[in-house]
């Protein structure tokens, strides 16, 4: 058989916190084979984004491995890192903040080529254009700066920015948790596309299960630094075996602790017993 992508072997993060340390992320370990996606899940500070951080290498693990197609990210230096760092990028929650206002779009996502030593200008927007077509961005967006756009388009704009580098992991936190429902359903839709032309890597990390259900074919789910549960998306939803993760399943459900989920869609999504995707 061969071996997973990504592999995250008894991963440790700690943060220093006054008086000693806090650990964030206790002994986590998972895989994914190239071109699928695994969803993180869990309550509000069980370490996801840690994870997230700990993947892209943006803290450093205090133990544990993270190889990502046969290199351990976790144990090197950040002047080995450096040239990796193309292979593995981020999409971040706020589609409002992680964008240089003062930048044209064709300038953001230009951006990282000339970090990856592209030298000529005109190289870099040409295949800023052609990036902005492909997320679904009319040719009239490259001159605009990020406060002309609307969520879901600024949204676009950060995925094509993560994708000039051309990255074979993706790691997506909380990447459509601030659109609206039908906005969050077509770049959903969008990353689904990308996936099947390019056959990237998805690590996608949401408190969304109807989301998750959407997206992704492996579940992780998290509790105070630790992993619960994890096994097919379809299995871990409809049938969890931990107490734990039926609670999250009823929290979602619950109106009164959903954000963005449709209930229709995600009773429907449940409902689907042990199929996968
Ligand atoms: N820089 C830091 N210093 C100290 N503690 C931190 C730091 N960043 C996060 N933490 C703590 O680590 C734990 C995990 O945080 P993390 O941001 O990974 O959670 P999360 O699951 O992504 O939460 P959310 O869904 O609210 O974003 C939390 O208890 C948080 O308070």
């Amino acid at each position: 058989m061969s071996k997973p992508f990504l592999s995250v072997e008894n991963l440790v993060v700690d943060y220093h916190v006054p008086g000693g340390t806090f650990r964030a992320v206790d002994d986590v370990s998972f895989t994914v084979d190239k071109g699928k996606t695994i969803a993180v899940v869990g309550e509000s500070g069980c370490g996801k984004s840690t994870i997230a951080k700990a993947l892209m290498r943006l803290i450093t693990p205090a133990s544990g491995r993270i190889e990502l197609d046969g290199t351990d990210l976790a144990s090197l230096s950040e002047a080995k890192l450096r040239p990796l760092r193309s292979k593995f990028q981020m999409v971040f929650q706020d589609p409002y903040g992680s964008l240089d206002p003062h930048l044209t779009a064709q300038d953001i996502v230009a951006e990282p080529l000339k970090l990856q030593g592209v030298r000529s200008r005109a190289e870099r927007n040409k295949a800023a254009a052609k990036l902005i077509d492909q997320v679904g961005l009319p040719a009239n967006s490259l001159d605009k700066h990020p406060a002309e756009f609307s969520g879901g388009q600024r949204q676009r704009i950060g995925i094509a920015r993560a994708l000039a580098s051309k990255p074979e992991l993706l790691v997506c936190d909380e990447a459509t948790s601030a659109l609206d429902v039908s906005v969050q359903a077509q770049v959903l839709r969008l990353l689904k596309s990308i996936q099947e032309e390019t056959g990237i890597t998805y690590v996608f990390i949401s408190h969304n299960l109807g989301v998750v259900q959407e997206i992704s074919d492996s579940v992780m789910v998290m509790q105070r630094g630790k992993l619960v549960e994890s096994g097919t998306t379809a299995s871990v939803l409809t049938a969890p075996k931990e107490d734990y993760t039926r609670k999250l399943r009823r929290a979602a459900l619950d109106p009164s602790t959903m954000r963005g989920v449709k209930p229709r869609h995600l009773v429907r999504s449940l409902a689907l017993s042990g199929q996968s995707r």
